[in-house]
């Protein structure tokens, strides 16, 4: 058993502190699960979770903010990037429309890259196959968008992809919990859906570290993916409050090109 002070802000704040502290004093890389007994003390409990503090973060560049005219340059400027996320808007569910499935059948010729595909559109049910074959390896979808959440999560690890879920940044993060243990993605948005470039909404902090604390209690190792305003400013509050997934539009396709936006991003997080 290992206890540990904490700085006495929040507990959820001082989840991720401890768990830093537990890992620096000898558990380097070792899955622990932690009780917090109060907010100044925890203890190691098990040993079934993941250790936050050996996670990577992986980086997403989001493709909407690229220049399509050059859609294969602007993919290969971030083949060092871990997936390119796109972004399918139906003018619908959200108040723009952004492209479908032949962006992204191009972008999956033009690149070995993980695709990650969001789903903005209402009831995705009915195109998860076609953007399956259209060549994505993860699908999220919107818990506002479907009636049947559960099912459309199923459909998606039917095809074999990866299925996220996700939440406009006014809906109750409850809605998550019914399908929770299944998903391998749990995206929180931090801007409202729709539009690149937008400011990141400062509460999706504490919706993080929420989610953050409820995949480690159920021992998920999905990841926990950010979406809206990310930028080299805020990248490191975002993986400190539990993030290990970072989309960013904006910030990677800038005026100086996606390497150095890219670059900008690891310095941060550094
Ligand atoms: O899903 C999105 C908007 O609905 C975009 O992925 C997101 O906004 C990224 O753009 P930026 O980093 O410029 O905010």
């Amino acid at each position: 058993m290992v206890g540990a002070s904490v700085p006495s802000h929040d507990a959820t704040a001082c989840l991720t502190g401890v768990w830093k502290r537990a890992v620096s004093s000898g558990h380097k890389k070792r899955p622990v699960n932690l009780f917090i007994e109060n907010v100044r003390t925890v203890r190691i409990v098990g040993v079934t979770l993941p250790a936050p503090a050996a996670r990577r973060v992986k980086l997403a560049p989001s493709i909407l903010a690229c220049d399509f005219t050059r859609l294969g340059e602007e993919l290969r400027a971030i083949e060092s990037a871990d997936w390119a996320h796109v972004d399918v808007m139906d003018g619908a569910f959200v108040p723009n429309i952004s492209f479908g499935l032949p962006i992204l059948a191009a972008a999956r010729a033009a690149s070995p890259l993980h695709m990650d595909v969001h789903l903005m559109i209402e009831r995705p049910e009915r195109y998860l196959k076609d953007f399956a074959e259209a060549g994505a390896d993860s699908l999220t979808v919107h818990v506002e968008a479907t009636a049947h959440i559960h099912r459309a999560v199923q459909q998606i690890k039917e095809l074999g992809k990866q299925a996220g879920v996700t939440l406009n940044p006014g809906t109750p993060l409850e809605a998550l919990r019914p399908v929770l243990a299944d998903v391998d993605l749990v995206l929180i948005m931090s801007v409202n859906p729709g539009f690149g470039g937008q400011k990141f909404i400062p509460q999706s902090l504490e919706r993080i570290r929420t989610v953050r604390r409820w995949l480690d209690e159920l021992g998920s190792a999905a990841e926990l993916q950010v979406d809206g305003g990310v930028s080299a400013a805020n990248a490191r509050a975002v993986v400190h409050a539990g993030a290990d997934n970072l989309v960013a539009g904006s910030a990677v396709y800038g005026k100086d090109g996606a390497q150095a936006g890219l670059e900008r991003l690891r310095e941060a997080l550094k």
